[in-house]
């Protein structure tokens, strides 16, 4: 396996000056200035290959921006090693820059004024992307995007998700091979949020290029990635497909019930943990391996109308990884 992306023990201690309140430890602060050390990610090693799409999981504060800044060469790491296509991120090679691309969420590189279309002609000449291809590539990216004829109005005139799709378009003209993305669907409504997604996993086939992106959005990283890095207090938890993660942190199904008549709570516990319950719906929680044998109790001892079995919700299993992580192994 070619890893397109590497790090190894890659570690960022940020250092932070201690303020205190008032005039006299303003003059000792001054004086004898006292730091505190955050350490950001702390010796966090993996490889991703190429054309992979990898999901990066961590509550706020994990340390994954700052990740994804050192594999861009924003931030130079306090130790270890990486390699993004062939580069070391902080030398910020113009080759390298011309394999990468960075888009944040919550930052936005497009030229609030004017079109577009101005803002990716300035890329073009940044990028020494050829006239013809230029028209090419926004041609193309356009129509996968659905921004036909956006593009020439003042970026302020576009929607959230059309500016968001507009960003994408400018972080994606120089065609990079690795795409770090740092909460792509933010803030967009549900229909944008999917667009985006699609766009991203058509790309990604398309082209053939490595995304590693961050999302608060579950659904981002279920329709996207197979594969998560979960980060918490700078440090690599978990590293192996999604589905792995689910089994680990969650060894539960949730049972979906619509029964025929309301019962009391006391007749379902026999069952599983009782989640909800609100007239003739309930929701239970059964262990994995007891999954079949407790359905089958169900059906022939409850008056059941309908029952469907599901995941766990993404969003619960990651928060019970991140519990688990507080109180130790
Ligand atoms: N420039 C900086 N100077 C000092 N501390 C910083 C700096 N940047 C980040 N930190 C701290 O490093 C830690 C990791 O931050 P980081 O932004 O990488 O987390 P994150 O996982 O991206 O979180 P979020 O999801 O909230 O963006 C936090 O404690 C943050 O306060």
């Amino acid at each position: 396996m070619e890893a397109v992306v590497l790090a190894e023990d890659l570690t960022k201690h940020y250092r932070v000056a201690l303020k205190e309140e008032g005039l006299l430890s303003t003059l000792r602060h001054f004086l004898f200035r006292r730091y505190r050390e955050v350490r950001a990610v702390e010796g966090v090693s993996f490889r991703i290959a190429r054309g992979e799409r990898v999901g990066f999981l961590g509550p706020n504060g994990a340390g994954k921006t700052t990740t994804l800044k050192m594999l861009t060469g924003l931030v130079h790491p306090t130790r270890g090693k990486a390699l993004v296509a062939g580069h070391v991120p902080w030398r910020r090679e113009k080759a390298f820059l011309k394999k990468i691309t960075l888009v944040m969420g919550n930052k936005q590189q497009l030229i609030w004024d004017l079109p577009a279309l101005d803002s990716f002609r300035l890329n073009a000449a940044i990028y020494e992307i050829p006239e013809g291809e230029f028209r090419r590539r926004v041609g193309e990216l356009s129509e996968m995007l659905g921004l036909t004829g956006k593009l020439h109005q003042p970026v302020r005139k576009l929607s959230l998700g059309e500016r968001m799709k507009a960003e994408l378009l400018a972080a994606l003209l120089h065609r990079p091979e690795v795409l770090f993305l740092d909460e792509p669907t933010l803030g967009l409504d549900v229909n944008a949020q999917v667009a985006v997604r699609e766009f991203l996993k058509a790309y990604n086939e398309r082209y053939g290029a490595t995304l590693l992106l961050t999302s608060h959005y579950m659904a981002d990283i279920s329709a996207l990635c197979e594969r998560v890095l979960v980060i918490h207090r700078g440090r690599l938890l978990y590293d192996g497909a999604l589905e792995g993660l689910l089994e680990r942190f969650a060894p539960y199904r949730e049972v979906g019930l619509v029964l025929a008549r309301p019962l009391p709570k006391e007749a379902l516990l026999p069952f599983g943990e009782v989640r909800e319950l609100a007239g003739q719906e309930a929701k239970l929680l059964v262990p994995r391996e007891r999954l079949t044998e407790r359905v089958a109790e169900i059906l022939r001892r409850l008056p059941v109308e309908d029952l469907e079995v599901r995941e766990p919700p993404l969003e619960e299993v990651i928060a019970r990884v991140f519990q688990k992580a507080e109180v130790g192994p």
